[in-house]
């Protein structure tokens, strides 16, 4: 249940009354609302629903949710509308969903606010569906150690990627990393420490790669960033720069010091290739970079 906990303050100025609406209409409204935002799973989509049908249901001039998070789903930036009706929503366990704000320059009237929740009782549970199923898909694309994405998310992505890169005669680059004997850290002070020392890395390699770029886990001690828009140059002084930024972050837990070393494969798309085949040709790359330990970063 939606609980309201500010609402507009100021002095009432000239109230707008909503129009007057009979049982019947009414009814047929909370129909036609509840269809709309039934019939869509993304939670963006379904706010923007709510805010059109809302204005069927009482003048307002902007609609503003923000999630649990503090992501901002619908609505600009706060500009400070004298009047404002702010609605913490719940999830079904009742912890935070998120804030729903509804704003406009004239004061709300009670039978005005009576009607908007209306309204909100008929979002909540649509919204809570479509931020569940969003959380749902975020999840099956994320490494749950590293928060990073996963191989599931790089098969999706590295295909849109090069599609997008053959559109427009772009540059894309594939770096794969790996970190070097990392069996030794798992069989020299266990699987626990193991996945702290994986969770340094991802969270240096985050650090140090650039926002353009995406990052993924792609299973055990292997990393894969897909540069947009970077030839094989530019994606070779890239991995060069994670692997000495990494060789010059070790992992620390107490008093234990432990060097970390990666070694990078790099290769660039080429002609009409698949995604894996580009990815072979990375990891063959990130095989000789292994076998050549002076470097640590080879291009195919
Ligand atoms: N702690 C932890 N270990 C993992 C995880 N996934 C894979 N491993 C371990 O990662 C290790 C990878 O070993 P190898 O593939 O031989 O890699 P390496 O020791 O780094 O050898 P090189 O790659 O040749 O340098 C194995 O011991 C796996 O058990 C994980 O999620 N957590």
């Amino acid at each position: 249940m939606a609980e309201q906990y500010q609402s507009a303050g100021g002095p009432v100025g000239s109230s707008v009354m909503p129009p007057a609406v009979g049982a019947e209409s009414r009814a047929s409204a909370a129909a036609r609302m509840l269809f709309y935002l039934q019939s869509v799973l993304e939670p963006r989509a379904v706010l923007g629903l709510f805010a059109e049908e809302l204005g069927h249901w009482l003048p307002v001039d902007r609609v503003r949710f923000e999630d649990a998070e503090g992501r901002l789903l619908h609505g600009g930036a706060r500009r400070g509308l004298s009047h404002r009706a702010e609605y913490r929503l719940s999830d079904a366990d009742g912890g935070p969903l998120g804030r729903l704000t509804v704003e406009r320059r004239i004061r709300f009237t009670e039978p005005e606010l009576e009607r908007l929740e209306e309204a909100i009782i008929l979002l909540e549970r649509p919204l809570r569906n479509a931020i569940a199923h969003q959380r749902a898909l975020r999840q099956a694309r994320c490494d749950a150690l590293t928060g990073l994405y996963n191989r599931a998310a790089l098969d999706d992505m590295l295909a849109r990627e090069l599609e997008l890169a053959r559109r427009h005669a772009a540059p894309l680059a594939l770096v794969v990393l790996d970190i070097d004997a990392f069996k030794q850290v798992n069989d020299e002070h266990g699987h626990r420490l193991g996945d702290a020392f994986l969770t340094h890395v991802a969270g240096q390699l985050k650090r140090f790669a650039r926002g353009s770029d995406l990052l993924f886990r792609y299973g055990g001690d292997e990393f894969v960033l897909l540069t947009r828009q970077t030839g094989a140059d530019g994606a070779r002084c890239l991995a060069a720069r994670l692997v000495r930024a990494l060789g010059e972050s070790p992992f620390r837990e107490g008093d234990l010091e432990l060097p970390v070393s990666v070694s990078a494969g790099i290769a660039e798309r080429r002609g009409n290739e698949s995604a894996d085949e580009l990815f072979d040709r990375a990891d063959r790359a990130l095989y000789n970079a292994k076998a050549n330990p002076e470097t640590r970063v080879e291009k195919d």
